[in-house]
């Protein structure tokens, strides 16, 4: 057994007439402490896989199982809990209060979790020391996404769930940020998938889960993932 376990899980949403197979039978292992990578193409169902792992979206049958806890059986008051205490989640488009600062932003986020890491502490972890007193709007695309990655990593969650992030960025500051996101899920063992469509990723995974049309095609096992400033995309 795995750290993540998905099971024969599927989810299907109804569009006018039509029904959306958007996860249809999805199996795949993350091992704990595991850098894994779910790829595919545009619809291929990896934000639906995220959302249901992150617990903000619940799946049609099978399961989906994190820590030994199969998140499909939760009910609302501990789906709540799990998302509180257990998964940090950063978005391709970050994602922050316009109206609160850096601090403020990722101070939001510990307040809610049990055993979270000072925000300052945290924001000086990914080189923002000197911002914390900015509002996002004053703030670049990366530096915003180092942001809502201290947000992620504040709570000290079990699970880093990670969609594109690095859909948003110009390829020098999606390297920086990839990086800062693996060195940050090694640093506190947070078992981290991200998803994404960019292939180039890949190399630098633990393991790379391929999805095409809700389907998982394929698993492999990286034995020497690649470091991540030799990769080119
Ligand atoms: N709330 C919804 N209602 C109806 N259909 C949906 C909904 N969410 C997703 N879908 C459909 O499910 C399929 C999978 O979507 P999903 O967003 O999971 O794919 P994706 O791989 O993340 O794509 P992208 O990379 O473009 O974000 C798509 O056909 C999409 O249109």
């Amino acid at each position: 057994m795995g750290f993540i376990d998905v099971v024969d899980e599927c989810k299907r949403y109804r569009s006018g007439s039509q029904l959306v197979e958007a996860n249809d039978h999805v199996t795949f292992s993350v091992e704990q402490g595991e850098f894994a990578i779910v790829l595919g193409p545009s619809g291929a169902g990896k934000s639906t896989l995220l959302n249901i792992l992150g617990g903000m979206d619940t799946c049609d049958e099978g399961s989906a199982i994190v820590d030994g806890r199969n998140i499909a059986d939760l009910s609302a008051r501990e789906l709540t809990r799990y998302r509180r205490t257990d998964v940090g989640f950063v978005f391709q488009f970050y994602n922050l209060v316009p109206n609160l600062t850096a601090r403020e932003n990722v101070e939001l986020a510990s307040e809610i979790a049990p055993r979270a890491l000072d925000a300052a502490e945290v924001l000086g972890m990914v080189g923002l020391e000197a911002r914390m007193d900015n509002l996002p709007a004053q703030l670049s695309g990366g530096e915003q996404q180092r942001v809502a990655i201290a947000r992620a990593v504040a709570k000290r969650p079990k699970v880093l769930l990670c969609d594109e992030p690095t859909g948003a960025l110009d390829d020098r500051t999606g390297k920086q940020i990839l990086k800062l996101l693996h060195d940050m899920s090694r640093l506190h063992g947070a078992t981290t998938v991200v998803v994404t469509h960019n292939s180039a990723l890949a190399a630098i995974a633990d393991r790379v889960v391929h999805m095409r049309d809700g389907r998982v095609v394929g698993v492999e096992r990286n034995a020497c993932p690649r470091p991540i400033d030799e990769i080119e995309w």
